[in-house]
């Protein structure tokens, strides 16, 4: 598989602070999911940032299909923690939303939205308003209002964290599945080890000091189990790099 994502030596910091991302290098395969995984604090949604192209990289570059990211693109999709959907809409207008504003026309848009809306099981609540959802089905909302737009890839930002443990297999069950389905390359911030397993071919390992510590091949079949020995000899594994790195701070 080709590279869709490439980040050549990227250092990051905010005007106001010192240095939060220091010469970061990694590559995210065309269609792969990759996670961000590392202690809170070490850079994880600044990294997801400047792929999206929200904020420029201090020095270095992040090429996506071989150009250089140098502001947001509706290619790129961004979930973003909290959702940002608009209340006062129902289901099926929250998803039409962005192919609205692309100018596609009505039948077209009608046609992309409820099969967007069937991929994520919500089709008996095509009408229903945002507010009287739970906050598993905002989330799928929020991730096929970002699927149905197409974009090339998928950014996301923490999603699931604020759901309860059930609530959160179940959608990391189901954006696993799309995932495969729709062939779409994912890049995911979390700083769930379980999540990252359960989910990535790829995990991109950050230290506190904002320095790639580790890149880890997850070589586990999918439908992925939990319960698997070699599931936890990786958890084993995180469990402990993170372990410590909290010991470090
Ligand atoms: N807009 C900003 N201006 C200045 N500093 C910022 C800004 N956003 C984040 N930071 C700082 O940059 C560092 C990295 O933040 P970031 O949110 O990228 O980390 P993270 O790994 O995603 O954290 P968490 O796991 O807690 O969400 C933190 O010290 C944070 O306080």
């Amino acid at each position: 598989m080709e590279n869709m994502v490439k980040v050549n030596q990227v250092s990051f910091q905010y005007q106001t602070k010192s240095q939060i991302l220091e010469d970061i290098n990694f590559s995210i395969e065309d269609q792969s999911f990759v996670s961000i995984l590392g202690p809170s604090g070490c850079g994880k949604s600044t990294m997801l940032n400047l792929i999206a192209g929200f904020i420029q990289a201090t020095e270095g570059t992040i090429e996506i299909e071989g150009e250089i990211v140098r502001k947001p693109s509706d290619t790129r999709g961004f979930v973003f923690q909290d959702l940002a959907l608009f209340p006062w809409l129902n289901v099926f207008k929250n998803v039409e939303f962005g192919l609205k504003m692309k100018g596609m026309p009505k039948y077209e848009r009608t046609e992309k939205v409820e099969k967007m809306i069937r991929l994520v099981g919500l089709s008996e609540y095509s009408q229903a308003p945002i507010s009287s959802l739970s906050g598993g089905m905002k989330q799928r909302v929020a991730l096929a209002r970002t699927l149905v737009t197409e974009p090339s890839i998928l950014l996301l930002d923490e999603p699931f964290s604020a759901l309860d443990a059930q609530t959160r297999d179940q959608l990391q069950e189901e954006l696993i599945s799309l995932h495969q389905n729709l062939k779409m390359t994912t890049a995911l911030v979390t700083h769930s080890i379980d999540e990252a397993i359960y989910l990535s071919d790829r995990i991109i390992l950050l230290s506190k000091e904002g320095r790639v510590k580790e890149v880890i091949d997850i070589d586990l079949d999918r439908p992925r189990e939990r319960t698997d020995e070699r599931f936890h000899e990786y958890q084993n594994r995180l469990y402990k790099f993170l372990q410590n790195e909290r010991q470090l701070q």
